[in-house]
């Protein structure tokens, strides 16, 4: 292919519809997916005819048009209802998106600086190695799906049927050199493995390409460090970034350009070291030192959050935690759950970090509901220790909400991976329901699948709000709820604590009014009970026998 046939100019007459914001619309992406997977089933039928043939050696073939699509990719176009509210952050987050041509600016940047770069026009390279070509086609997709969330421009892609990865350079030789001609006549500047790569083959495999490799971690660390919005998130990340990129620095030599791919190719003297021995020193030595006062940024910060967190365990307001894979419909699950009058309302939850929101049983029992990060196949462990945290508000809940997205092709898959993070962060024993979520868009066999496997399930929609009210009656009997029981007697005069009974977390069984005041009969949690003491006299009146 050349590069023109994806000049963005191109493509906004061909397919107006959705354009991504960084040039090229979901249909340009799915489609460079679709060739991709088609060459390469192409070659594997190429190869079954020939089985003699060494499958790497096998050449590639014309791509066929398929079907089947990017399942990762949201549908842009509806991407938001009413409930998602204003998405002012999604502005934010696409500002944030990388400008093109930076890279070639930068001619004199250490090393650092360039891996710490964004992506920007890239070419997928990935093994087949075990497993149905489904399998291969799925992880391609969210390859694709993760390195357009990074902001990058998937030009194109290779993937090479081979029983394991080359020791030198992840794919075969005669691979390398073939996608080595692919970054030469898209002119990318990227290539991006589809596995973590072993610092000695990255090394390989950018001598053969002559552009930046990185792999799927560095990939994942690049989106983290994007989307991170706290202080304690960005040093977390860039933590996890340096920890990541420490050993894998490289003296860049003369060997490889800065620049896109095709103009580079010219210079040889692989692996020359001479200019670049300095360079990776310093960067080294920046590395290290920059580390350190991270970590000391981030022990500095952590008291103020677990401050944060006891005082909300002191509350004893039970919380609830929606997690689950990657663009499964968290966030859409909590705007639905959580009401933006409620919310404003509520002052007293005003200084909670802002993911974390205030949410009510149909019976009034209050909860926290908080948003986390998505998780993601082989999340690097670099990221669950950066992202501890953001994790513990998931180990710390009293009920964890797996949202599982049901019209997935492998959504057994995303739930294993997510009970593995589970394991990770210890939080593998809290309850669970799994919201078997957009069932509008799901094949009911793999709904009615996956609800006879697992336990807890409730299937919901939360496109169309469909399954909600089910979702919150079992919300209501999951989490904790309050067990002592007071017998009070309020004065007609103090209403604010009535008021307050009912719109906090207390179970009201029974009121009337005596000539004293309100006499209520409710069900409290115990530092509640403390506080009203007062109006709970021994010698309180008493509902009688039968209706106590
Ligand atoms: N068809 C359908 N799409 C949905 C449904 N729920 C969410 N989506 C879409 O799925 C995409 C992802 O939704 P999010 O709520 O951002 O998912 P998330 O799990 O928070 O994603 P991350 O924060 O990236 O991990 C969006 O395009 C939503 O519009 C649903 O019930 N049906
Ligand atoms: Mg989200």
């Amino acid at each position: 292919m050349t590069p023109s046939n994806n000049t963005p100019a191109d493509h906004s007459t061909a397919a107006p519809a959705v354009e991504a914001d960084n040039g090229l619309s979901r249909q340009d992406l799915e489609d460079v997916v679709e060739r991709v997977l088609s060459r390469a089933r192409a070659r594997e039928a190429d190869a079954g005819e020939r089985a003699d043939r060494r499958p790497e050696d096998s050449g590639s073939a014309a791509s066929g048009p398929l079907t089947g699509r990017a399942r990762e990719l949201a549908d842009s176009g509806q991407e938001h209802s009413q409930h998602d509210g204003e998405q002012q952050d999604l502005d934010e987050r696409r500002a944030l998106r990388r400008v093109g041509g930076l890279s070639t600016e930068l001619e004199d940047v250490t090393e650092l600086e360039y891996r710490q770069l964004r992506l920007e026009r890239v070419v997928l390279a990935g093994l087949w190695t075990e497993g149905t070509l489904e399998e291969a086609e799925n992880s391609l997709r969210e390859l694709a799906a993760l390195a357009e969330t990074a902001g990058s421009e998937v030009l194109d892609g290779i993937v090479q049927r081979r029983l394991k990865p080359d020791p030198a350079t992840f794919l075969g030789s005669g691979k390398a050199k073939e996608l080595r001609d692919v970054v030469a006549a898209t002119g990318a500047d990227t290539v991006i493995v589809d596995s973590e790569l072993a610092p000695s083959q990255r090394r390989g495999l950018e001598d053969v390409v002559k552009v930046k490799v990185i792999d799927r971690t560095g990939l994942i660390l690049d989106i983290f460090a994007q989307h991170a919005k706290s202080k304690e998130g960005k040093a977390q990340v860039e933590l996890a970034q340096l920890e990541y990129l420490l050993p894998r620095l490289r003296g860049w030599g003369e060997s490889l350009s800065r620049q896109a791919g095709g103009r580079a190719a010219a210079g040889e003297g692989i692996g020359s070291r001479g200019p670049g021995e300095t360079k990776i020193e310093l960067d080294r030595r920046r590395i290290r030192t920059r580390m350190a006062k991270l970590r000391r940024e981030i022990a500095a910060m952590k008291p103020a959050r677990e401050t944060k967190r006891l005082n909300r365990r002191r509350n004893s307001v039970p919380s609830v935690a929606i997690a689950g894979y990657t663009n499964a419909g968290k966030s859409s699950l909590l705007n639905r759950l959580t009401d933006a009058g409620v919310l404003v309302e509520n002052a007293l939850f005003a200084t909670l970090d802002p993911t974390v929101r205030r949410a009510q049983t149909p019976d009034g029992i209050g909860y926290t509901l908080s948003d986390t990060v998505g998780f993601v196949r082989s999340l690097p462990t670099q990221l669950v220790e950066a992202f501890r945290s953001t994790l513990e508000e998931v180990a710390d809940a009293d009920l964890i909400l797996h949202v599982v997205d049901a019209s997935h092709p492998d959504p057994e898959g995303q739930i294993r991976a997510v009970r593995q993070v589970f394991t990770d962060i210890d939080a593998q024993n809290i309850p669970e329901i799994i919201v078997l979520n957009k069932v509008d868009a799901a094949d009911p066999f793999v709904v009615e699948r996956i609800r006879q496997r697992e336990r807890n399930v409730v299937v919901v929609s939360a496109r169309t709000g469909e399954g909600l009210d089910a979702l919150r009656e079992r919300i209501s009997e999951s989490i904790p709820r309050p067990e002592t029981v007071l017998d009070l007697l309020v004065p007609y005069q103090r209403g604010d604590v009535v008021s307050r009974l009912h719109d906090w977390d207390a179970e009201i069984l029974r009121t009337e009014h005596l000539p004293e005041g309100t006499h209520l009969l409710v069900k409290v949690r115990e530092d509640l009970a403390a506080e009203l003491a007062e109006f709970a006299p021994e010698d309180a009146p008493g509902f009688g026998a039968e209706s106590a």
